[in-house]
């Protein structure tokens, strides 16, 4: 597969360090509000990577973590009148009620700040140690003169970025691109003891930090949106690589924007949708197809047509899928013929289509077109006279692809009547002592969100 590396602007063939396993970070967010679109993008894309990396067999360490932390959370608490732990405990909760409705996948670990201070502590001291971090009045600074390749991700030279920084009255850096690794405590805030007195972790010393806890001191994939280039990652790389003289990450991969009039979706203008909004309005897969239905560098202008859009082309997908679900029950024929056998060879051409498209560089956009013309094959080659082994296999092969893109995760809703009509059979299985397919007609049922409950009233049934 190739990826494109923010950090040698190429797309390189993508080659793990152990053969087989994939040890990935990707920056999480910051818990204080419910997400937007625009911060659901690097949610869907890289689990779709993630995903993607394990349909081809790898297995993938992925980490992301909480900024459980800051300012923003901090202000929020103040303004309520609570704890700033009761403010991103909130949200975190949020999150994963969001992250579960778009199909996310739960990462390995979901590191929190506050549960990694000492860690953290002991990762800065390491920088004082090693000449790259000072302390003044509580604070400690990263000394960027110190580190000679700061500037290697976002391209520019050390001179370039001190001649673009802001020179702030009352400073006590050193060097105007210094960043805060420790700030000492403000009344108000909450706050650790260090060696440097009370305070709390700067924002971009956590990654570094919990990437090397959780996955070494280099990692495969660090990813994250395209702001976090500079100077969240640029200041990573200088602290990871600083601490253990060793390269960070390998591959450094970035999403585009979501934009509203052309204009990056975020919290500080205003001009957001949270998820939380938008999934009243349409389905969660339609705002995951909405994500995913263009390449992950380019930018998307978010609109009302383009949802509708998505909802139409995920409507599409259902139909085929439900389609077929409906022939299975009903064909009359077992077995594939040998004309069968070949067209279902022509339809394995669609596979091919969509790897190599997933291959180069994750184009989710030409892997989508790969599926509808798989559809579209299918809706012409396959009928009520078609085989229920070619059905079958049709149908599989369409719930592979989609379920590499967390598309089509809805199982049909079951009506009451057809329950009723698998409860009796049940109870007829049983009576023939047929055990084997009265598990079975449970285990399906359960599969399908239907607990039966055997009670002396007889079977009742309910909704998970
Ligand atoms: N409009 C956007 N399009 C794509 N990705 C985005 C957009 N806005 C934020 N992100 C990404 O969302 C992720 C979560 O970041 P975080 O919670 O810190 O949001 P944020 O940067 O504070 O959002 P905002 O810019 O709205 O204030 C980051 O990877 C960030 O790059
Ligand atoms: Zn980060």
């Amino acid at each position: 597969m190739k990826l494109f590396n923010t950090l040698t602007r190429k797309k390189e063939e993508f080659v793990s360090m152990v053969p087989g396993e994939v040890k990935m970070y990707v920056c999480g967010p910051t818990v204080y509000n419910y997400f937007h679109i625009g911060n659901a993008r690097p949610f869907v894309v890289f689990d779709t990577l993630r995903r993607y990396l394990e349909y081809r067999g790898y297995k993938v360490i992925y980490v992301q973590n909480f900024t459980d932390v800051d300012d923003k959370i901090i202000k929020k608490a103040n303004e309520e009148g609570v704890d700033s732990k009761e403010i991103s405990e909130r949200f975190i909760k949020e999150y994963f009620k969001d992250a579960d409705a778009l199909g996310i996948k739960r990462a390995t670990v979901h590191p929190k700040v506050t549960e990694n201070i000492q860690e953290i502590i002991e990762f800065i001291q390491k920088l004082i140690d090693k000449g790259f971090a000072y302390e003044t009045q509580g604070d400690v600074y990263y000394d960027t003169t110190k580190f000679k390749d700061y500037g290697k991700l976002s391209k520019q030279s050390i001179e370039e970025l001190e001649a673009g920084a802001r020179i702030e009255v009352n400073e006590i850096k050193k060097n105007p691109m210094d960043f805060a690794l420790w700030k000492k405590q403000k009344p108000g805030e909450p706050g650790w003891d260090s060696p440097w007195g009370k305070g709390r972790p700067g924002w971009h010393i956590e990654c570094s930090v919990m990437s090397t806890k959780y996955l070494g001191e280099t990692i495969d994939i660090h990813a994250g949106g395209q702001d976090l280039i500079f100077p969240h990652h640029e200041n990573e790389i200088a602290q990871s690589e600083a601490y253990s003289g060793k390269p960070f990450a390998r591959y450094w991969v970035h999403n585009g924007y979501i934009t509203i009039n052309n204009e990056k979706m975020s919290k500080s203008k205003g001009n957001f949708f949270t998820v939380r909004d938008i999934i009243t309005e349409f389905e969660p897969e339609v705002v995951r197809f909405f994500l995913l239905s263009a390449h992950y560098r380019n930018p998307i202008n978010f609109s009302r047509d383009l949802m509708k859009q998505s909802k139409n082309a995920l409507d599409r997908l259902y139909n085929a899928k439900e389609n077929l679900e409906h022939l299975m029950e009903n064909v009359k024929v077992e077995k594939m013929t040998e004309e069968e056998i070949s067209i279902f060879e022509g339809f394995k051409k669609y596979k091919d289509k969509f790897i190599k498209a997933m291959d180069d560089d994750l184009n989710t956009a030409d892997a989508i077109a790969a599926i509808f013309e798989l559809v579209k094959e299918i809706n012409t080659k396959i009928s009520g006279e078609s085989s229920k082994e070619i059905v079958q296999k049709s149908y599989e092969l369409l719930k592979e692809l989609t379920g590499v893109l967390g598309f089509l995760s809805k199982e049909k809703e079951l009506l009451d009547e057809e329950i009723q009509k698998l409860i009796e059979e049940r109870q007829k299985a049983r009576k023939e002592k047929n055990y084997a397919l009265a598990d079975k007609i449970r285990d399906d049922l359960r599969a399908k969100g239907i607990i039966l409950e055997d009670t002396p009233q007889g079977v009742k049934w309910r909704r998970m």
